[in-house]
């Protein structure tokens, strides 16, 4: 094969294996079995060797980078990622909704999603390529953990428009990941992680991509700080479309137009919660509409327009508990 050939071939290569790596890492429906993919990975590899000079930086094969940080650069967050403020019962929620709608004087819908327990991130893309990704650090300023979240493989390396936004989601180790991850530490001798939250922080915050890959972490992606030209009008249907670019999003979101509903659905999921592979701490609920969200605000630290209904600290000691002993 001769030169134009091979850079043809290691496009062609690059494009059909992060398809393949979508479709099992963010849509978790592979459509070929590992083997395959492992092939032809091989090819794509042996081909770069011979013509490194064809190496795209959306490569699989640059997903984790082979020398370890000295330190961590600061970033600037130019939207501020801020924290929710918390409800712990019942009435708290319907106070929470008595000030929305007070506040709105107007019918409103909210957006419930599960609280993933992990490390909130920012991931920036410019002209649909993904160029920065950091931690929240105070809200303000965080820690550029880009080789790192580039190792996350449900991360999309590039997304299938020329979008220039930056979202916002939790990194988080699935319990799957995290007792294999104890095992081996306590086999180590080494202190094992308390919760997957404490394992997907440390794991972000290794200088090393080469240890951070070795966890395998997960994302769920659930805000929007920046969107050029987006002119999209709730919070709904930015999940969507961001899960049309090739953005993993948790499924179990839903739309509720009374706060019965959003009672209904937290009631759901504080039993349904032991059954899902990663840890939630509580029910995210948000208004709907974004013409609301920015008519409520926000306060000096938290959004008008959101609260976390927090489940019960100490069962989710339990729920691990429970799945160590069955292991
Ligand atoms: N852990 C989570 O699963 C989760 C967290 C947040 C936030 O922290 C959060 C913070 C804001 F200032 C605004 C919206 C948010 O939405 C969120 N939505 C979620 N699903």
């Amino acid at each position: 094969m001769n030169r134009e050939q091979a850079q043809k071939k290691i496009e062609k290569l690059k494009n059909l294996l992060n398809q393949y790596s979508y479709e099992y890492y963010v849509l978790d429906q592979p459509t070929i079995p590992d083997s395959e993919y492992d092939q032809l990975y091989r090819e794509l590899e042996q081909l770069e060797e011979q013509y490194p000079e064809f190496i795209a930086d959306d490569s699989p094969t640059q997903r984790v980078g082979d020398k370890p940080l000295d330190f961590f650069q600061k970033v600037e967050h130019k939207v501020p990622m801020l924290s929710l403020s918390n409800a712990f019962n019942e009435q708290e929620l319907k106070d929470f909704h008595r000030r929305v709608t007070q506040g709105l004087n107007e019918e409103v819908s909210y957006v419930c999603e599960l609280k993933i327990d992990g490390l909130a991130v920012s991931l920036t893309y410019e002209n649909g390529k993904f160029v920065r990704g950091a931690t929240r650090g105070d809200g303000n300023v965080g820690e550029d953990i880009t080789m790192n979240l580039r190792t996350i493989r449900s991360i999309p390396l590039t997304i299938k428009d020329k979008e220039t936004l930056e979202v916002r989601g939790e990194a988080f180790m699935p319990h799957s990941s995290f007792l294999k991850l104890n095992e081996e530490r306590v086999k180590n001798g080494e202190e094992p992680f308390a919760n997957p939250r404490n394992a997907a922080a440390g794991s972000l915050r290794q200088l090393d991509p080469k240890i951070a890959a070795e966890r395998h972490l997960d994302i769920f992606l659930y805000a929007v700080g920046e969107w050029e030209n987006s002119q999209l009008t709730s919070h709904s249907a930015r999940l969507e479309k961001l899960k049309e670019l090739g953005f993993k999003t948790n499924p179990e979101w839903r739309k509720c137009s009374t706060i019965e509903e959003v009672i209904d659905f937290v009631e759901y999921w504080s039993k349904e919660r032991p059954n899902l592979p990663y840890e939630i701490d509580g029910i995210v609920i948000k208004v709907d509409d974004l013409r609301q969200q920015e008519k409520l605000g926000f306060t000096a630290k938290s959004p008008r327009w959101a609260i976390a209904y927090k489940f019960p600290a100490e069962e989710a000691m339990t729920v691990l508990k429970d799945i160590e002993l069955s292991v």
